[in-house]
This record gives structure tokens, sequence and C-alpha cells, in this order.
């Protein structure tokens, strides 16, 4: 199975190498053309607002838009979480806007530019998902479309609106595959 990596800035280098400890074949993005034939896209960490420009100048945007809406599974890992967002707490910036969502962005404060923690994840065997979260974004608000699939401080922290899943911290810095393997299942059962 061909899975793509946005790979326009950010952590996408570390996603590819999960993708391919997990057995599929992992291809970087950076042109609409590139889109064809991969079964999923990872929209990685990084900086939302320089992805979210550079997504609309590569003529990524729309693409991957339309993509998405015709069925593509798509992940997006805390700026790629911000970027599927309908909604985002004061801000304007490009943003792909599909999933029924309010996140905020920086939403731990700068005190806590970066932590850890243990989240209890019903949906995956195995014990709690040890997550690091770095700058991130916590969703306010979901539609009722969306299912909350953990959660810090009474807010969610993963989430899944049909073929797209979301998550506010970076699950290919632990080397606990299980997330990466979730969305891959997601796509299997397409
Ligand atoms: N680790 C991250 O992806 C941080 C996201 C970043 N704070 C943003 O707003 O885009």
């Amino acid at each position: 199975m061909k899975i793509g990596v946005l790979a326009l800035q950010g952590a996408f280098r570390e996603h590819l190498t999960v993708l391919e400890r997990c057995g599929a074949e992992a291809v970087e993005v950076r042109q609409p053309g590139e889109l064809e034939g991969i079964g999923g896209l990872i929209l990685p960490g990084g900086e939302s607002t320089t992805i979210g420009k550079l997504m609309v100048e590569w003529d990524l945007m729309e693409t991957i838009r339309q993509r998405t809406k015709e069925g593509m599974a798509v992940y997006g890992t805390c700026a790629g979480m911000i970027l599927l967002a309908k909604s985002i707490v004061d801000s304007d910036q490009p943003r792909l806007g599909l999933m029924d969502t309010t996140v905020r962005r920086n939403a731990f404060g700068r005190q806590l530019e970066s932590f850890e923690e243990d989240l209890t994840v019903p949906e995956l065997a195995g014990g709690p998902v040890r997550a690091v979260f770095i700058r991130a974004p916590l969703i306010e608000e979901v539609g009722s479309n969306v299912a909350v699939m953990a959660q810090v401080n009474g807010k969610a922290v993963i989430a899944r609106q049909d073929n797209m899943l979301v998550t506010s911290f970076h699950p290919e810095l632990t080397g606990d595959d299980r997330i990466h393997r979730y969305f891959l299942n997601m796509i299997k059962q397409e």
C-alpha cells in the first residue's frame, strides 16, 4: 500500500520511517501529481501557517481537499490537525477545513511548550499511549459526526471523522506505531 506524507515543512521524515516500519510504501508529496495512486496521506506536524501557505502556492490545497472528499484517508498530526479543522480560534490562516472541529493553536501555553502524557485509548490494545505534545493545539469543540478517541483535561487529543484521523501530539517520535497502524487499517477497511 502506497502512503503519501506531505513533505513541504515539518516532521515528515519521521513519518516516512514509521510507515516503512509498518510495511507500507511511503512517498513524499510536494506536487499534486504525487497524490496519484496513494491510499492515504499524512499531514505532519510543523508550522501550520507555513504548511498552509505552501499548500496554496504548490497547488495542493484544492487537490488534497478534493481527494479527501472522495474518500482518501488523511491523518493530521499537530499542525496537520490544525490544517484539517473547519474552525481555528483567532486565525484565518489557509486550511483544508474539512473536519468538524474547532481547534486552538498552542493551547497549552508558553510554559508547557512541550510535555509528555500517557493516554488511555480504548480503541488501541496494549495499554496507554505515550504522547509527546510540542506547542500542541487542542480540539475545543467537535461536531456530532466526530468520534473522540482520547482526551487531556477533558479536551480531545485524538479524533476521527470518517476517513480523517487527527492527533494533537506526535506519535512518530516515540517508537510506538499503534496509531500509524490504526490509520493504515482505516484504509484497508475501505
Ligand atoms: N508541533 C506542531 O505541529 C506545532 C503546531 C504549531 N504550534 C502550529 O500552530 O502550527
